[in-house]
């Protein structure tokens, strides 16, 4: 039995056929509504809001399926799983069990995250309720009507004929106009010098999709064979803007996301990624390992109904849903904690980071919390998780899921997450799961096709990279079992991926990329457009739904080897470092923290990435006074001599880093021990004690 595209396996995949070259199978309910459309002469509505209801039916359907009756032809579920003389049965079920099996061999110790988009319970439209509108006169009414009519009233209602008349046909020729211009559609290849408005005009009418797609595919041929295919008279920057206009109107794309997503792939595979966002994702669930075993509960689903199969091998608990006749977002197995709603690609991230059982890890941006749970499933319940999220009420999701299940090493905050490491550091391990534009979830929220703009694209990065730093100031390097950090998104544009990691490379040179360890993915860009990247970034990994029928998604691995350099923290805060947060990889290299100073003995170890003494001050002084109030003592009334000698350290400590730092901006001076360097040397020594004293008090 073959798989619809719905049901292919998620993952790694077959080798990609062209079958993007297939004809797209329109929505007959989409033809109809456009149909409709025209006859009612109404303006054309924009395509995109056409595509995103199109969407949303097709999330709708695929959910039915997954909780409507099994496909015809096909066993119950139950049969299917638990008859064993079936195994040669190409069916979903059979293969599932062999890599259950598989599973039970070894540790049940993976997964996944978060909850699909879609509701479970679907709404079913009854349409027998309906009421079936009558006519204003019916077939009974007619004669009567007519009885009553007064010679008076037979002028009006021949006036009335006639206008109707004259509406009538002025609608046909309406429409007859309309038809003409719409075989402008057909030819093969736009052609803008004929159309002023080069295609705009044809978006204006509700666009011949079947049409559409021919020339996009033919476009598309061509520009992969330009040499030999393309008409002289036009340029393959012609042939480029044409296609992205076919795509804009066919699909429902801004043109300034759709040129952005067009430039990451060739024709070819840009069109099957714009074709794999018109299909929803598999439904993954992620069994919860704190509680159950994969195989248990794939036995305890498909006695309720369901239909499912592991979700490949790449992943032990996984388990990719086909049909269910139970909504599974309320199964006792849910409601117990069995498992938890979420995409495969969610695992990934988790799987690189590979926390260790008795480890300090943090998940700076955690809500609702599929990746904190699944750390806490390999963790075993030891350690502990600091599981933070700057959106208050994002974070009581995450603390529900946590509850239901059965998390216990768990710690839940909501700071914005810049404040770390301030508000605490020195961890194992560190996963900053940015937020981000979501394109690479098109096909979850098609409104991502049309509101995101220039401006998205340029905060998003910025906040990112200020958070990666921040993810990598909170990390250990000295990690005994870790060290690392993994900075994912689910968006597939470059400049929130392997430029958000350049940006890290050059501020924070005691990073490395290290391998992300994941089975499945292409490597990152190295080279992109006029940019260019450290060859490194091979390492990280990209994921597109047309190649592994997964969201779209970036993993990006790094290993601590060093300290933060102080001076790399203060330069962060400075207005320059902020004025170059959003430039290009190249501008970025300027401020590049030279490694040498990492090593530089005189460099303060500032493992938890250094100390801001203005904010310290205030911690150190309310920390004081708590300590005055304790003892019976007012601070206010009258400071005790250790307060005033504390400030007094402050101020002294201020003042004596106000030429440090002017410094840090020079060249590096000759290393020549002269006896002033040595006295530098002394005083930088009382400065570190005075700093550890600090700390101690605080
Ligand atoms: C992609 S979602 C995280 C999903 C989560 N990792 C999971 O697996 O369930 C991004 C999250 O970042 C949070 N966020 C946005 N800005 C933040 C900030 N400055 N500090 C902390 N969290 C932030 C959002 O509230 C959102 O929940």
């Amino acid at each position: 039995m073959g798989l619809s595209r719905r049901m292919q396996k998620q993952g790694i995949p077959a080798p990609l056929d062209e079958s993007f070259n297939k004809k797209r199978k329109l929505d007959s309910s989409a033809n109809k509504a456009v149909k409709k459309q025209k006859k009612g002469g109404d303006a054309p509505k924009s395509r995109a809001n056409g595509k995103k209801n199109g969407a949303k039916g097709a999330g709708k359907s695929a959910t039915q399926s997954v909780n409507g009756k099994p496909a015809k032809g096909k066993k119950s579920v139950a049969e299917e799983f638990l008859s064993e003389d079936e195994s040669d049965d190409e069916d979903v079920i059979a293969g599932g069990l062999d890599d259950l099996d598989d599973d039970e061999l070894q540790d049940d110790a993976d997964d996944f995250d978060l909850a699909p988009s879609g509701s479970d319970d679907e709404d079913v439209v009854d349409d027998s309720d309906r009421e079936i509108q009558k006519g204003v006169w019916s077939e009974d009414d007619d004669s009567d009507a007519e009885e009553i009519l007064t010679a008076a009233n037979i002028a009006g209602l021949s006036q009335k004929l006639d206008l109707s008349k004259a509406q009538e046909e002025a609608d046909a020729e309406a429409e007859l106009e309309e038809d003409a211009l719409r075989t402008n559609i057909a030819a093969d290849i736009p052609d803008d010098e004929d159309d002023e408005e080069g295609g705009v005009k044809t978006n204006l009418l509700a666009p011949d999709l079947q049409l559409l797609r021919t020339r996009i595919t033919e476009t598309v041929r061509v520009l992969s064979n330009f040499k030999e295919l393309h008409d002289p008279a036009r340029s393959r920057a012609d042939y480029t803007q044409a296609l992205l206009k076919d795509i804009c109107a066919y699909y429902g794309y801004s043109p300034f996301l759709a040129e952005k997503l067009y430039s990451l792939f060739t024709p070819q595979e840009a069109l099957a990624f714009f074709d794999a966002n018109e299909t929803p994702r598999p439904m993954v669930i992620r069994t919860n390992t704190l509680r159950t075993h994969r195989r248990d509960l794939a036995h305890a689903l498909i006695n309720r109904g369901v239909t499912l199969e592991p979700v490949g091998k790449w992943s032990k608990v996984g388990l990719q849903i086909f049909e269910s006749q139970v909504p599974l977002g309320a199964t006792p197995e849910y409601l117990a904690g069995h498992y938890i709603l979420q995409a495969a690609s969610s695992f990934l991230p988790v799987m690189a980071l590979a926390p260790q059982e008795h480890e300090r890890v943090l998940e700076m941006a955690a809500a609702p919390g599929g990746k904190s749970t699944h750390m806490a499933a390999l963790m075993r319940n030891t350690g502990c998780i600091f599981s933070n999220d700057s959106n208050k009420d994002r974070a009581k999701g995450l603390i529900g899921n946590i509850h239901r299940l059965g998390v216990k090493n768990t710690i839940v905050s909501h700071y914005n997450a810049l404040e770390f490491p301030r508000v605490m550091g020195g961890f194992d391990r560190v996963l900053l799961d940015a937020p981000c534009s979501g394109t690479g979830v098109i096909a979850k929220d098609a409104s991502v096709k049309t509101n995101k703009t220039e401006a998205d694209f340029l905060r998003l990065p910025h906040l990112q990279k200020q958070l990666l730093l921040a993810a990598i100031d909170s990390v250990d390097h000295a990690s005994r079992t870790g060290g690392y950090v993994v900075y994912s998104t689910c968006s597939v544009t470059v400049e929130e991926n392997e430029q958000v990691v350049q940006y890290a490379l050059n501020k924070r040179p005691n990073v490395k990329l290290v391998s992300t360890g994941l089975v499945f993915g292409k490597e990152g860009f190295v080279k992109y457009q006029t940019k260019r990247f450290h060859p490194s970034m091979k390492e990280t990994r990209r994921y597109y739904p047309h190649a592994y029928n997964v969201d779209g998604f970036f993993v990006a691995k790094f290993k601590k080897v060093g300290p933060t350099p102080a001076n790399a923290v203060r330069a962060q805060g400075s207005a320059e470092a902020k004025a170059n947060e959003n430039n290009h990889v190249a501008e970025d290299d300027d401020d590049d923290v030279d490694m040498a100073e990492i090593e530089d003995e005189d460099a303060e170890e500032e493992p938890f990435g250094g100390f801001d003494d203005e904010e310290d001050a205030k911690y150190i002084e309310r920390s004081l006074n708590k300590r005055l109030r304790k003892k019976g003592i007012d601070p206010k009334a009258s400071k005790s001599k250790a307060v005033k000698s504390a400030d007094a350290s402050v101020v002294k400590d201020k003042a004596e880093k106000a030429p440090k730092a002017s410094e840090d901006t020079k060249t590096e001076a000759p290393k020549e021990k002269t006896k002033a360097n040595e006295a530098e040397d002394a005083k930088a020594k009382t400065k570190k004690n005075s700093k550890k004293e600090k700390r101690k008090s605080v």
